[in-house]
Parts: structure tokens; sequence; C-alpha cells
């Protein structure tokens, strides 16, 4: 059982209304209204900025070469490839990078990046690490769970692009190497009086994605 297998059976309540929330399930069986993936695209966009802002972090909390990189290598993930499939996609979807730019963000957004910030800034890199976990690792597990449901049904299915991208080989292994980070981290720096406050972390920032979601079910009726 690695670090974040332990987080997740600590936290399993928050986790669940995370990785099985409405949004999910809707988007799985093709029910979920387009108006509310457009609006979870454009926050997504918002969201992803203040990601890269949490690497950027990261990168500055490093005290070795090793994590430095890995903050790099995340940092780059979103500047470099992230951003433009994100913008591809929202552009298949009808929203042009002027409508992204001007989108304002949704208090759920803050509400999730400036925790996960805050936890880079109060605390060290394993806290930020934590925080940042259940985004990385939770959408893989949401794609490959959905297009496993799926099978060959993803082919013509209105959300195959989305779940392809967070099922394939490339994003499943970011998520591997995201998970044996944290894990190579903890073994250095966490003590068992640590993890109960770790958990409260990964619990809370698994509460913020599911109101994320929740936040693309509302959008589009507010
Ligand atoms: C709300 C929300 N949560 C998680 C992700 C997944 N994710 C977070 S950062 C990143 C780039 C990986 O290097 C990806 C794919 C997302 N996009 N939006």
């Amino acid at each position: 059982m690695d670090i974040f297998d332990r987080l997740k059976a600590t936290a399993a309540a928050d986790w669940a209304s995370y990785v099985e929330h409405d949004f999910v399930r809707q988007m799985g069986d093709g029910s979920l209204p387009q108006a509310a993936f457009r609006a979870y695209l454009v926050q997504d966009y918002l969201f992803l900025i203040q990601f890269a802002r949490a690497y950027a972090l990261a990168a500055y909390k490093s005290r070795t070469l090793a994590d430095m990189r890995a903050a790099k290598a995340g940092l780059s993930a979103i500047l470099d490839l992230e951003m433009d499939l994100h913008v591809r996609l929202c552009g298949r979807w009808g929203l042009s990078p002027e409508q992204l730019e001007a989108a304002p963000e949704h208090q759920a957004t803050v509400a999730y990046t400036r925790f996960v910030l805050d936890c880079g800034v109060s605390g060290d890199l394993l806290d930020l690490h934590v925080a940042l976990s259940p985004c990385i690792v939770g959408y893989a597990e949401i794609g490959a769970r959905l297009a496993g449901e799926l099978g060959p049904a993803l082919d013509d299915h209105p959300y195959r692009d989305w779940i392809g991208e967070y099922a394939g080989q490339a994003y499943q292994q970011v998520a591997r190497d995201a998970r044996r980070h944290l894990d190579a981290l903890a073994a250095r720096a966490m003590t068992e009086a640590r993890f109960s406050e770790l958990a409260a972390l990964f619990g809370q920032a698994s509460k913020l994605e599911a109101d994320f979601w929740q936040m693309g079910l509302d959008m589009p009726r507010a």
C-alpha cells in the first residue's frame, strides 16, 4: 500500500464524493448536458493557470534538484502540452481563446486552487504534493474507469476526447509518476504523527474537486 492508497482509504467518503460525482456518472453515460460540460471546460482553463503556479511554488519549496526537476516537469506539462490540448478541446466545443481569457473565476475554482496554493505556502513540499495528488491521480482513475466501462462504445461517445485523454497511456503515466514521487517524499519527510494532518488535507482537496464538478452541473442553470 503506497502513501496515496493510505490517504485514499482514510478519506474514503470524500474521495468517493469526487470520483463518483454525478457529473462523472453523467459524463460516462453521455447524459451530461453540453452546457454543463462547456461551463466546466471554461473553469478548467482558469484552474490550469493556477495549477501552473502551484508547480512553480513546488520548485520554490524544493530542497533537492530531483524535487525541483519534478516541479519543472509538472509546470512544463501544463505550459507546453496541457494548455494547448485544452484550448483545442474548448475550440471543438465552440469556445474561443478570447472567451476563455475573459471568463471570471467561479468561487469553486478560487476555493480549490487557492487552497492548494496555501497548502504549499503555509506547509512544506509534502503538504503541497498531498494537496495536488487527488487532482492528478483522480482524473487518471476516472478516465480509466469510464473508458473501461464503455469499451468500444467510447469511439462514438459525446465525451470521448476528455475520457480518451485521461484514460490514455500518456496521462496514466503522469499519474503513476506523481504517485511514485509522493511516496518517495513521504518516505523522506513523513512521520506517523503527521499522517492524520495530511489525510485531512487530502480529504479537503477531494471535497473541493467534488465542488468543482458540482459547479459544472449548477452553472448553466444559475
Ligand atoms: C479540476 C481539475 N482537476 C484535475 C485536473 C487534472 N489535471 C490537473 S493538472 C493537470 C496537468 C497535468 O500535468 C491535469 C490534467 C483538471 N484538469 N481539472
